[in-house]
This record gives C-alpha cells, structure tokens and sequence, in this order.
C-alpha cells in the first residue's frame, strides 16, 4: 500500500519539478559556458609562463589580463545568474506546493494524524533549500569535469592519471561516506521526530504536568529520544566532517603531487612550466565540484528523505476531485445504513445506522460511553468517511460536496473545543483575516457569549492564543458554539455542547438550538446531560455503534423506561429523566 501511495506522490512531484525543465536546462546552459570560462585561469597561467616570461613582452602581458579580467566578469554574472535560477526553481516548487501541502497536512491529521502530517511542512522547506542549495550547481557542474581532465591529458597523459585518480578517490569517498551515514540519518530522523511530537505533547498539556510533577519523567521521555536524536545525528556529522576533511586534504595534496609531478616532468623537457602551474590548477577545477558534493551531502540525504515523506504524504492525500457547485443544501438530513470505521482502524463504531432529520428538527443522540455518539459526529461533518452506507444533506451525499464548501454549510462543536491563535472575532468568524463584525456578533449573541467577550479586555478584539488561553472552560465552549453557528449553518452537530456550561449558558444554549429550529435548520446534540436535550423533539438512542431506538423524544424514553435492560445501558439519561 505504502509503495503504491508513494510512486503516486512522486508522480506528482516530478510533474511539478518538470514544469521548471526550461529554468533547470537554462541552468545547464550557463553551467556549460561556465566551466568554459573556469579554463580562463589555467589558460592565463599558461601563457604568461610560456609566452610573456619567455618573451618579457609587458604588451602582451597587459593584453593578457585585460582579456581575464573581460573572461571572469562573464564568468561571475553566469555564475550569478545560474544561482538565482536555481534559487527561482526552488521557489516555484515551494509555490507550486504549498497549499497542496497545507491542505494535505490538514485534511489528513483530521483524521490520522502520523509523522508525514508533523514533518510535511518542514519537508517541503527542505526541499526547497537542497534545490537552491550549492550541492545542485555542483551537480550541474559534474558533467563538464571530463573537459578539465582531457585538457590535463592534453599537457600530459601522466597528469590526467593522477587527476583521474583523484577524482575516483574523491568520488569513493562521497559513496562510503553515504553507506556509512545512512543507517545514522535515518535514526537521527526518525528520534528527531519522536522528540518533537512528544515536545508538542508536553506543551500542549503542560498544566496536567505540572499540576501532578510528571515534568521530570516527561523530561526523560522526551530526552531519550532527543539524546538518541543527537547521537545518530553527531555520528553523521563526524562522519561526514571526517570524510570532508579527507577530501579536502586528499585535494591539496593532489594538487601538489601534481605541481611535483609536473616539476619533474619540466625536468625531462616533457612539457612546459606553464604547463605544470595550469594543470596544478585545473585539477583544483575539475575536483571542486565532487568536493562541494561530498561537504553538502547530509543537505542532499536530508533532501531526499523530505522527498520521500512528502512523496509518501501526497500520495496518500491525493488532491479534490473538482466537485460541481451545488446550491445552499436544504436542513435534510438523511443516514442510510451507515457504518464508520475509524481512520487507520479496523472495527466499526457504527453499524448500519439510519435515521433522519427533517429541517427545524433537533435531535438528541444519547448512549453510554463508547456508543459511538462522536463517531456519528464525525461521520455527519464529513471529517470521517463513511465505510458503508451514506449520508446525504439537502439529497447530495456529503462526498458530492467540495469539502472547503460543505464547511461553510455546517456547525460544529466538538467534544473538545480548541480555538486558534487570532482575535475571538477571528475564531468565531472562522479564521477569516476580515471578519464581518455584524454576523459574529449575531452569532456570539445567538450563543449566549456576547456580554462575555463585551466584558473581556479588549471584547471581539481580543486576542486568543492557542496554547495559552485566557478563557474558562465554559468561555471557550460559548466561542466555540458561537463559531458553528456563524453564518447561519444548515446542519448543526454539537458534541456535548454543555459539559462546561452552567445553567445560564445551557439556557443560552437552548435558546440557540430554538433559533436554529424556527429558521428551519437542523440540530444533532451528542450528549450525556439531560438538559442538552431540552430542546429536542427526537432522541436517538445509541448502544455499541447500532441503533437502539429513534423517534420523538417523549415515546423514546417511554419506551426506554419500560425497558429495564435499555435503561441500565444508559444511565446518564436515565438518571436524568427520573
Ligand atoms: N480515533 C479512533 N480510533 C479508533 N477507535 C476509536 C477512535 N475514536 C473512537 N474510537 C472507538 O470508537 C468507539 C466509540 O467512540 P465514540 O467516541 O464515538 O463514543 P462516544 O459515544 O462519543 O463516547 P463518549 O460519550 O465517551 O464521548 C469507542 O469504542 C472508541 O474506542
């Protein structure tokens, strides 16, 4: 499964990636005349020590600069402009893909979140960097060394020998460095992830920690996968630090054996000193390319890990078909033999289920713990697919909408609320950067929050921050309720909606769920409390994931009192409607 979703997702970065060809061969082109323009230094050295110190000719000397000077200023603006190509590429494949990543990242840790969900972001700015990294232009640079290494042939064959020798050296050196930083790197990955999501963890709860001196032990989970993180990943940076030094020296003294060789080689009246100095140098030439690929390598694994991930990411996540517009859905809910199964699972939570709401209707969904009440939540705003069965609003089934649309059409209060960084107005209006002040305040007085905000610092303005709210419980809950019923949704699921509200906010609440009703809308409430479901006119009872009863609400629970074993499922009602 895993290899298929990972050759669709590399399908799709290569066709990205091919969009750029022109910018990547324009690169190529540049690279040619280049490392053309790299023999101008050899060439100089060649015919001052063979031409102007034989023949003293100040001219020609003069000449001879001016025209290297002329030949390096090419060579710096191609240089230059190779780099700004390769620095453009990398910015349109950023631009190409980050919001199918964002989305991807969303849409799928809403429903199993994993570790391409954490790093996929990040992987993508990896990316982005190797392809403006200068391991790229090296790589560009790799086909023209044989020039390098024909024209040391040329001066003599011996020389080539050596040069061809050190490039082999060099190269086996990128190839064991490799082999023996792999297993390393991908440890050090893999535990760098693992520190980083329990890092996110501690944060997130850092008061359940506190408050019950779990600090120090979550200090030794999260350093036990920090220390491992940063062994693997010192490993791969000796080794690599080791294997670059290596090349580094191996280069200087290369280049050395070559001056002596080629010293020699004057001495026997085989070639010229021009000769020796302009091979000496070419070599440095030929090899500067594998040397930036062997310093850059950990860049390039890590490059190519993110690929691999993001590969893996959009594979899995492929993009929305483009679904025809539909129009506003009607408040007709219809569930047809339903059966959800959680993301990433394999036993239903709910099992043919079918029931309907009709507009202005509200219905509460009762039943013991594990029920499956936020499954069919879930299941109703389309955040979990339905394995069977279907479920249909306004007679589209819930896949026949855009996602991005149907949110637009649906409220929803989870069972725990969870608001973003940004002002209570960005929240409650959906995290839009210009919320219309006028339906925000509709909705937060439709949800009994108004006089609140009004009596927070800063009221609609005030900002709230993600991980550290300034906000009750109940505080939050009424934002959050005010967030699902802005812009006046057709279909309304609340999950336990009053499990931090006191009596003044579950009269508010109720009063809500009235509106709702009398403007034709329709309302789920999954709860535990009684008072939730003062308002609604039908009860679905739920028991293990199947359908116990449905129906209006005062023959439901009749028939639930009569039933002695029903009532003993759930008790919580029960105990409420004694
Ligand atoms: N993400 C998940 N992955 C696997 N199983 C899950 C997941 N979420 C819930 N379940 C299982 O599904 C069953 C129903 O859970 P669900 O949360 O829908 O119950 P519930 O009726 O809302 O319970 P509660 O009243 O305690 O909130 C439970 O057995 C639970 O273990």
């Amino acid at each position: 499964m895993s290899v298929k979703y990972k050759a669709r997702g590399r399908r799709e970065l290569r066709e990205v990636r091919k969009q750029s060809r022109l910018l990547y061969w324009t690169a190529g082109g540049f690279s040619l005349f280049a490392n053309l323009l790299m023999l101008t230094g050899p060439m100089y050295m060649l015919q001052v020590y063979d031409r102007v110190l034989s023949s003293g000719s100040v001219e020609t000397l003069v000449a001879l600069s001016l025209l290297l000077v002329f030949l390096y200023s090419i060579m710096v603006v191609l240089d230059f402009a190779r780099s700004r190509i390769m620095s453009v590429a990398a910015s349109r494949f950023w631009a190409a893909f980050h919001e199918r990543v964002f989305h991807s990242v969303a849409r799928k840790a809403a429903v199993l979140p994993d570790q391409y969900t954490t790093s996929g972001l990040n992987d993508l700015e990896q990316i982005r960097r190797l392809i403006a990294a200068p391991i790229v232009t090296a790589v560009f640079d790799l086909p023209w060394t044989p020039l390098f290494f024909t024209v040391i042939f040329v001066f003599h064959p011996l020389l080539g020998g050596i040069a061809l020798g050190g490039a082999a050296l060099l190269i086996a050196l990128t190839l064991a460095n490799q082999l023996l930083s792999k297993r390393s790197q991908s440890a050090a990955n893999r535990h760098g992830q693992m520190a980083r999501t329990a890092s996110d963890q501690f944060r997130v709860d850092a008061e359940t920690l506190r408050a019950m001196g779990m600090r120090v032990a979550a200090f030794k989970l999260w350093n036990e996968a920090q220390s491992r993180a940063l062994q693997s990943e010192t490993a791969v940076s000796n080794i690599g630090a080791g294997f670059s030094t290596f090349g580094k020296t191996a280069r200087l003294l290369l280049q050395s054996v070559m001056l002596g060789v080629g010293a020699w080689l004057v001495l026997n009246g085989q070639m010229t000193a021009g000769g020796m100095m302009a091979g000496s140098i070419l070599l440095g030439r030929a090899l500067a390319p594998v040397e930036t690929i062997l310093n850059q390598w950990q860049i390039a694994q890590q490059g190519v890990h993110s690929w691999q991930n993001l590969a893996y990411l959009l594979g899995e996540v492929p993009p929305e078909a483009p679904r025809t517009d539909l129009p506003a859905p009607e408040a007709r809910l219809v569930v047809q033999s339903l059966t959800v199964v959680p993301p990433g699972d394999r036993i239903a939570t709910l099992k043919g289920l079918s029931f309907n709401v009709e507009p202005g209707q509200a219905v509460g969904v009762i039943g013991p713990s594990g029920a499956g009440k936020s499954s069919l939540a879930r299941a109703l705003v389309g955040v979990w697919p339905a394995a069977g069965g279907s479920v249909r609003l306004g007679g589209a089934a819930l896949d026949q909408y855009d996602s991005e649309v149907l949110g637009q059409h649906i409220g929803y209060l989870p069972q725990k609320v969870q608001l973003f960084d940004g002002t209570i107005a960005q929240n409650i209006a959906r995290l839009a950067l210009q919320p219309d002040a006028e339906k925000v305040v509709e909705a937060a007085a439709m949800a009994g929050a108004h006089e609140m905000i009004l009596s927070l610092p800063k009221g609609y303005d005030t900002p709230v921050h993600a991980g550290q709210l300034r906000l009750s419980g109940g505080q939050v809950q009424r934002v959050g309720l005010a967030r699902a019923l802005f812009h006046d949704p057709a279909l309304v699921v609340l999950d336990e909606p009053n499990s931090n509200l006191d009596n003044d906010g579950s009269e508010a609440l109720n009063q809500a769920i009235r509106h709702m009703k009398a403007r034709g809308r329709s309302v789920l409430i999954m709860a535990h409390r009684p008072a939730a479901i003062a308002e609604c006119e039908m009860l679905l009872v739920l028991s293990n994931g199947t359908r116990m009863a449905f129906g209006p609400k005062q023959e439901v629970m009749a028939g639930m009192l009569k039933n002695a074993g029903a009532l003993q499922q759930v008790p919580a009602v029960a105990g409420g409607m004694r």
